[in-house]
């Protein structure tokens, strides 16, 4: 199967009031894949998505859609926060308005299955929940039949079962080959499901592949067990760091495991419940961008 590249983001530059939010941008989406962009308060996110989405101009570089510099509106959707839901309509209305608005819009039984609120048609949006907006908002986006949807923390609100069956429907259509940009502050959900991720940071994509890459990358392993050993013990164990002690829970990271066994292995009749992983995102983004600070004017 031929891999149709949907966007390209080709040394994208934007500054604010002299300030350089992003440096040097690149990077693409391909057809079928979860992007995850990762990035701290502030790192330019929400910037770079108005940039593509054509909202903000950019000061230098460009962006080519399906290989052309026009973008054809209908092939992009977008589910934010700020998602225009108009509070007192209805569900079956505010569906049929976004309908109007595209040439080719998904069949409304369609949109209404994929929302999950088939028993909430007559209800106004306002008495909707959160994470009943939320799935609304999600149905909105698709309705244009887009190639690539924008996802603005789109799990906020939602309990368990909704984000589960939220990130179900995601991978479903993305096997039927629709692709999805993620911005989420909750790491977890990038890490357990998009395909690639991008971290931003100091205005520069410092990272770009798969949660196993940056893993290949970074080899640590995060280690973790319950003990009443003196802190000074471990702290003279080599090559660990994030070293934290919360009442008898100890956990750190390590880049190479050999001491930590023989520390172990040493005081095997003191330590219980040892738990050896592999280190989450969110360890390893903290370890790529916590310790600077965020950059001042230039
Ligand atoms: N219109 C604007 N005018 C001036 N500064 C702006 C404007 N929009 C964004 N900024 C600044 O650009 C930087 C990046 O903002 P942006 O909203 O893109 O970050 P983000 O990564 O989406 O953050 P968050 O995770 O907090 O949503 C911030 O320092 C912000 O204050």
């Amino acid at each position: 199967m031929i891999i149709m590249t949907i966007l390209t983001v080709d040394h994208v530059q934007k500054s604010f009031n002299g300030r350089r939010v992003l440096k040097d941008i690149s990077f693409q989406i391909d057809q079928g894949e979860i992007v995850g962009i990762i990035g701290q308060n502030g790192a330019g996110k929400s910037t770079l998505i108005k940039i593509i989405n054509q909202l903000l101009p950019a000061d230098q570089g460009k962006i080519t859609y399906f290989g052309q510099a026009k973008i054809d509106r209908a092939q992009f959707g977008v589910m934010s926060q700020r998602s225009m839901v108009i509070p007192r309509v209805t569900v079956a209305e505010m569906i049929q308005f976004t309908q109007d608005y595209f040439s080719q819009p998904l069949a409304y039984q369609e949109l209404v299955s994929l929302s999950g609120l088939q028993a909430f048609q007559k209800t106004k949006v306002s008495q909707l929940s959160g994470g009943q907006r939320q799935r609304l908002s999600f149905a909105l986006a698709l309705t244009g039949n887009p190639k690539l949807i924008f996802l603005d923390e789109p799990t906020v609100g939602m309990d368990v079962n909704s984000r589960r069956e939220f990130w179900q429907l995601v991978h479903t259509l993305r096997d039927q080959g629709k692709s999805f940009v993620i911005t989420n502050h909750y790491l977890q959900e990038i890490e357990d499901y998009a395909d690639r991720l991008l971290i931003l940071h100091q205005g520069l994509i410092q990272f770009d592949g798969t949660m196993a890459q940056l893993r290949a990358q970074h080899r640590t392993t995060t280690v973790s067990f319950v003990s009443d050993l003196p802190a000074e013990k471990l702290r003279q164990l080599p090559g660990i760091s994030n070293l934290t002690i919360t009442g008898t829970k100890i956990t750190f990271t390590a880049n190479d495991m050999a001491p930590v066994y023989r520390f172990i292995d040493q005081y095997h009749d003191q330590i219980q419940g040892l738990n050896i992983s592999d280190d989450s995102l969110e360890t390893l983004f903290v370890q790529m961008t916590g310790d600077q600070k965020e950059e001042h004017h230039e």
